[in-house]
């Protein structure tokens, strides 16, 4: 019956959280793995390399340096949800201690909430910083050459004392102690100068910034280093927004990010449950105000992480997305095709909304993202009516086509509207991959509706 039905696809650019990738320390950058084996040439020898505890740098300094490393070089991913909640504990520890050579004292909440605010604000913020750090150090080529570790402490201090507003002096102490452990007494010196220079620079007005002036291409240049995002976003926005407008997105893109949360009703939660469980964890949120199972959090996710909350309970998952799962309106008993599926944010939802009677037919190319897929059906109860397709579309379509009333197209797309959720994106990301992403839309959008 259901293939009678008239053919609706429905287009969604809605990005979804990939999946933690391994570190690949040796194969990404020769530097770091210079500065790694530097750190641990000086501070460790192979007999009490795993126990040494250092209680004098901050814990937060040294867990966010190291982070900003993996994503940096290893090819981690900035966000909380990627980290799968691991980042708190002994992993992130067991990373510390084989990059800097100590350990140190375990990380309480707001020593999370610290590292969260300090790698996103970092990150996002990476080209406005490293143009003071470059404008302050004494020349160019100090700046090019200096060794990785030492570059992310850096910016840690300078985020901490231009966008943080935290007491300089406290700043400085603390950066300098981390660069001296971590690295040498040298490298403690070396922060100390060009931290230094910075809180007088700032004191008195008078950060080296660049001025909004000239041709539209050194507009461009300038707006990209004001604002931190890469030049050929700002000069593709301004030409199609306007200057106001992209300055607008970009401001919007530094912010900081919320989080919904969608409570399970396939397992029997109620958005009361829901509710009822962050208060008890004292995590701020809001009900939503167009979609019946959702919650917004602006902070505390790591507490939500930490408490299990997404091991069935709730997803996480944007508005955005259940608004689509709303347009497609899945009824029990429906056949519904999802075509680019996997992780499976909307494939799921969809199947909670058939209430036990129906089915999702996921179709993706990806094998190991549709293998999360399944284990998260699973997890939520709603497996029964989860049907997974490991194919291609285009070939899938070509082949062995398939019919249904409702179909849902998710395409893969640039990510450049949640650039404010993935702060390392913007850095991903190549104008040259715009073009090829829209000839791989228009291919599977006339898959899907074949
Ligand atoms: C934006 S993501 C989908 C997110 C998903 N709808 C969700 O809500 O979690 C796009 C997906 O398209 C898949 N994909 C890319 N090319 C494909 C193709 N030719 N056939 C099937 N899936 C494809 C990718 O593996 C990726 O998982």
């Amino acid at each position: 019956m259901a293939h009678l039905l008239p053919l609706r696809v429905f287009l969604s650019s809605q990005t979804q959280e990939t999946p933690s990738k391994p570190l690949k320390l040796s194969k990404r950058s020769n530097n770091y793995k210079t500065s790694i084996s530097t750190a641990k040439k000086g501070l460790l020898s192979p007999s009490h390399k795993m126990h040494k505890l250092n209680l004098e740098v901050s814990p937060h300094r040294a867990v966010s340096a190291v982070r900003l490393m993996r994503i940096e070089f290893g090819g981690a991913f900035a966000d909380l949800l990627n980290e799968k909640g691991k980042g708190s504990g002994d992993n992130e520890m067991g990373y510390v201690e084989r990059t800097l050579g100590f350990r140190t004292r375990d990380l309480d909440d707001r020593d999370l909430r610290l590292v969260t605010d300090i790698v996103g604000g970092t990150i996002r913020w990476r080209r406005y910083l490293d143009h003071l750090i470059g404008s302050l150090c004494h020349d160019e080529n100090m700046f090019r050459s200096m060794e990785p570790l030492l570059l992310q402490i850096l910016r840690i201090g300078f985020y901490e004392i231009v966008k943080l507003n935290m007491p300089p002096y406290a700043v400085v102490d603390e950066n300098v102690k981390l660069a001296k452990v971590a690295l040498r007494p040298g490298a403690g010196n070396m922060v100390n100068g060009i931290l230094r220079k910075l809180v007088l620079v700032k004191e008195n007005n008078s950060l080296p910034l660049p001025k909004l002036e000239g041709d539209s291409r050194a507009q461009a240049r300038a707006l990209a280093t004001l604002y931190s995002h890469p030049v050929w976003m700002v000069r593709r926005w301004t030409k199609y927004l306007g200057q106001e407008e992209a300055i607008q997105l970009m401001m919007w893109n530094n912010s900081d990010p919320s989080f919904s949360l969608r409570a399970n009703t396939a397992n029997g939660i109620t958005r009361d449950d829901l509710v009822m469980q962050l208060n008890s964890l004292k995590v701020p949120h809001e009900i939503s105000l167009h979609l019946d199972d959702f919650v917004r959090v602006k902070i505390g996710l790591q507490n939500v992480i930490r408490a299990g909350l997404l091991k069935g309970l709730c997803s996480v998952q944007d508005e955005s997305a259940g608004l689509v799962v709303s347009v497609v309106d899945p009824q029990p008993g429906e056949d519904i095709i999802d075509c680019c599926a996997a992780p499976g944010g909307k494939t799921l939802y969809m199947a909670s909304r058939l209430r036990g009677k129906g089915k999702v037919h996921a179709i993706d190319i990806n094998k190991g993202r549709l293998r999360i897929l399944k284990e998260t059906a699973k997890l939520q109860k709603v497996d029964g009516v989860v049907d997974t397709i490991h194919a291609d579309l285009r070939t899938l379509a070509e082949n062995s086509p398939m019919k249904s009333g409702k179909v849902l197209l998710d395409a893969p797309c640039s990510g450049l509207g949640v650039l404010s959720k993935r702060a390392d994106l913007r850095w991903n990301r190549r104008l040259e991959d715009m073009e090829q992403l829209k000839n791989l839309q228009d291919e599977l959008l006339d898959a899907a509706s074949t």
